[in-house]
């Protein structure tokens, strides 16, 4: 998907979100345990429930390969499942030396070689052009470098002043766009971080990010969008817990549904006031 077909579709759903499938086995509805593939009947209904309120679906992929061959087999059908007008991002933090990192870009675009094709996926920068590279020579795939994320222990690194008297997170997003550019690279930036957005923006003012951190972690929704918004939208909002476990009963997708509506309508009034007219 390109830039401008992912910026149709948030104009047509009126929506940033996506849907983050962290399917925990042990959170889904016990009336699921009994079905075959319980991890892709959760995903199924889940993304049937919300799939007119959300742009994107990103599975962790640690939630599926803990699980062995039958846990990618799990992640494979809900690919398959995703309707073709979402974006699709495989979460799974990669990144090595390069001809490491070449296998590792097709276990997730080469649909011939793993039998997976995701649109993207999250890479960690930290070792270097040779590392993200590979990654980006698939064409039409995307790259989803991290740069400042959510969690507290970000700041043991991302945050530290280098030679250049710049943050570790400001130089990758920096040094990145010598890398490719923004109808290929995207930016993991935390919603707990939305105060560093307005100067985020300045070094990367094209680019989409992939924004974590609404719903169960707490950031804000409206801040993210305030800061965040730029004249093609740029933001991917991810909620996972928030949504896919509303409920833990068997009315979960239901109210999946009404947690995903409700965040849609919220993007619908942020798009209304800050999207560029
Ligand atoms: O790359 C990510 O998606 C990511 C980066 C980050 O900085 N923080 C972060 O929470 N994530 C992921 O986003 C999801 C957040 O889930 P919830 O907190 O349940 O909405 C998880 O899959 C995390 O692995």
């Amino acid at each position: 998907m390109t830039k401008s077909q992912l910026f149709e579709q948030i104009l047509q759903k009126q929506s940033y979100l996506c849907v983050g499938l962290d399917t925990d086995i042990q959170k889904i509805p016990k009336h699921l345990l009994q079905t075959e593939d319980p991890i892709f009947e959760f995903n199924k209904q889940i993304i049937d429930a919300t799939k007119q309120f959300a742009v994107a679906y990103k599975p962790n992929i640690a939630f599926y390969e803990a699980f062995g061959a039958k846990g990618w087999e799990s992640l494979q059908k809900t690919l398959e499942y995703i309707p073709e007008d979402c974006f699709t991002i495989a979460d799974a933090k990669r990144g090595d030396i390069g001809n490491t990192s070449g296998l590792y870009a097709r276990a997730f675009f080469d649909k011939k070689s793993s039998g997976l094709e995701f649109d993207s996926v999250t890479v960690a920068p930290y070792m270097g052009e040779d590392s993200v590279t590979p990654f980006l020579d698939f064409e039409g795939k995307w790259v989803i470098l991290l740069a400042l994320t959510s969690n507290a222990g970000s700041k043991d690194f991302q945050n530290l002043v280098t030679t250049n008297e710049k943050q570790l997170f400001e130089e990758v997003l920096t040094k990145s766009q010598e890398w490719g550019n923004s109808e290929q690279l995207m930016y993991v930036v935390g919603a707990t971080k939305a105060d560093m957005l307005q100067s985020i923006r300045k070094i990367v003012p094209e680019h989409f990010l992939l924004v974590p951190g609404v719903g169960a972690q707490g950031g804000s929704l409206e801040e993210v969008s305030k800061y965040g918004i730029n004249s093609h939208c740029g933001l991917l909002v991810n909620s996972s817990r928030a949504i896919i476990y509303a409920s833990s009963g068997e009315d979960f997708a239901e109210k999946a549904a009404f947690e995903a509506k409700k965040v849609q309508l919220e993007m619908q009034q942020y798009l209304t006031t800050y999207l560029p007219h």
